[in-house]
């Protein structure tokens, strides 16, 4: 099957912690649409599968350790981006190992899904806050 070039996946998680607050990250100055807050995670690199792409990425964005039967897939986004067309998949996770920290956004926040409605996100990521909210409804979570 010939893959799509202009396809563009990328993982991305809902943590979730014992308060049902969730995790957002800064985009840092010099990368595209710096200062926007999002959901930390990354792209899939060749050979990796979308969940052992996204425990790498938390590991390195945020130095936890994340078990990949912990990522639970809730839902994606599709959208333009640039000359590409962008896959974002959103798993919810709420368990992991160690305390994180921002080491490549410029801060981390814990925040409610009201909270996150006031922060300037992704377009991508706009789509995605019915289901985030309906997430936390169901399993638990900060409204
Ligand atoms: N991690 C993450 N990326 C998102 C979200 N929403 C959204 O549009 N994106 C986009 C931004 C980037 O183009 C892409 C994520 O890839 P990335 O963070 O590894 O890429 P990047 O270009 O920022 O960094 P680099 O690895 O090239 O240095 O997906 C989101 O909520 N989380």
């Amino acid at each position: 099957m010939e893959i799509n070039p202009t396809l563009f996946p990328v993982v991305a998680a809902l943590l979730v912690d014992g308060a049902g607050r969730l995790l957002v990250q800064q985009r840092p100055p010099g990368k595209m649409m710096a200062g926007l807050w999002e959901f930390p995670g990354g792209k899939i690199e060749p050979g990796e599968t979308p969940e052992a792409a996204l425990a790498r990425e938390l590991g390195e964005e945020l130095g936890i350790q994340v078990a990949v039967a912990d990522l639970t897939p809730l839902t994606f986004a599709s959208d333009a981006l640039g000359t590409r067309h962008l896959i974002l998949l959103l798993y919810r996770c709420d368990s992991w190992i160690g305390e994180p920290e921002p080491l490549h956004a410029s801060t981390i926040r814990w925040v409610t899904v009201d909270d996150l409605r006031a922060l300037d996100m992704p377009p991508a990521d706009l789509p995605l806050l019915g289901a985030i909210e309906q997430s936390l409804r169901h399993r638990g979570g900060a409204q």
